[in-house]
């Protein structure tokens, strides 16, 4: 791997978002963010909805190279789900961190408790 092109890994979302918040205002015939900024966040909110259909689809297929693709489809429109709200993505990744350790059984039962 060549030494200046950047890791591919979860800083890749970092990045993503960041492109993301640079579309706003950008022009909605040459940026596919821009038009989903301009159509609004019932639009964008659908697309989310559509790709998360579309990677269960898969998945219940077990196609995991399409699986793949369309997680990176819903990842990309999640973030621009985000950046429409004002959600950083560090607001999720802390929360991510905060549940660390604690397993999803026992948080329940403390929340029905
Ligand atoms: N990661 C993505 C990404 N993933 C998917 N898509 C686009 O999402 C669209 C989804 O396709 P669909 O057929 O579901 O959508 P559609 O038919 O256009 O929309 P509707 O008719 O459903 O309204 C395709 O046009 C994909 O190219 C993305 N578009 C952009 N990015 C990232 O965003 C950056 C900025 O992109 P622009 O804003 O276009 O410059 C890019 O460099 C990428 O890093």
């Amino acid at each position: 791997m060549s030494e200046d092109k950047a890791p591919v890994n979860a800083e890749v979302l970092d990045r993503l978002y960041a492109t993301v918040q640079a579309r706003k205002g950008a022009d909605p015939e040459t940026s596919y963010t821009a038009k989903l900024f301009h159509r609004g966040t019932a639009k964008i909110a659908q697309k989310v909805g559509e790709e998360a259909v579309e990677t269960v689809i898969e998945a219940v297929r077990g196609d995991t190279a399409a699986m793949a693709s369309e997680s990176a489809d819903l990842l990309y429109h999640l973030m621009v789900l985000w950046a429409d709200a004002g959600l950083e993505p560090a607001a999720v990744w802390e929360k991510l961190a905060q549940r660390e350790g604690t397993s999803g059984i026992a948080e329940k039962k403390a929340r029905k408790a």
